[in-house]
């Protein structure tokens, strides 16, 4: 029998490169989170949006979204929003998330090309990972992709230490732990919309 899954959607960043909320973005006439969101439910027994500002996405969602709201600094000016990274932004949903499935999927909310089949592909595969394996991530030249992939939720207390040293890469947080590799990598499902220039290649 494949292994059961939850899902975490990271949408907290700030978007600098694009200038506008990526999760917002409209392809093919619908914002990318939904569309991240729908493939998740696809995907996963249950289904969770990390973010600092809830309130942005409730109407986007479909009602009974489950959201984690991730905790922020924010100045004397709101627009001074401080947010922590994706490192932490995943951890603080791991601690947060109390159901059974052992394995995680990953998704940031700026990957337009994802693909239900190749992640249920991805899932079936799961049980043939090492034990010792914190995650199961595709592995290109230039290092993991860790927000596209799948962790074992075991993998906090390692995380929230890495953390609690100063740590904030996920590809050096990887590196110095086991991780398996996804089989088929070359999958464009890992483009994901940073600028506007990648949005204009997406549309074209
Ligand atoms: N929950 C949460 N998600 C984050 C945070 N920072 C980034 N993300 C998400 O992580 C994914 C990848 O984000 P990046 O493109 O690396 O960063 P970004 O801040 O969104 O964009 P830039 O400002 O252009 O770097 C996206 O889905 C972001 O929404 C954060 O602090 N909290």
């Amino acid at each position: 029998m494949s292994e059961k899954v939850i899902a975490i959607i990271l949408a907290g960043g700030k978007s600098s490169r694009m200038g506008q909320d990526k999760a917002m973005l409209r392809v093919d006439g619908a914002h990318l989170l939904l569309r991240v969101y729908q493939v998740a439910v696809a995907c996963a027994d249950n289904v969770y949006v990390v973010t600092p500002w809830q309130e942005r996405y409730e109407d986007l969602l479909p009602v009974g979204c489950q959201f984690i709201r991730e905790a922020r600094y924010e100045g004397d000016d709101v627009k001074q929003v401080e947010t922590h990274g994706p490192l932490i932004g995943f951890a603080q949903a791991l601690a947060e998330v109390n159901v059974d499935p052992e394995w995680v999927l990953l998704l940031a909310c700026d990957l337009p090309n994802l693909e239900v089949e190749v992640l249920q592909g991805w899932i079936e595969g799961l049980e043939n990972s090492r034990a010792e394996a914190i995650a199961v991530l595709a592995k290109h030249e230039k290092g993991w992709e860790p927000l596209c992939g799948f962790y074992r939720k075991s993998c906090l207390l390692g995380l929230n230490k890495y953390i609690s040293e100063g740590g904030r890469s996920f590809q050096q947080w990887l590196d110095q732990n086991t991780v398996d590799i996804l089989p088929d990598c070359s999958t464009d499902m890992f483009f994901n919309c940073n600028t506007p220039e990648d949005l204009r290649r997406r549309l074209l």
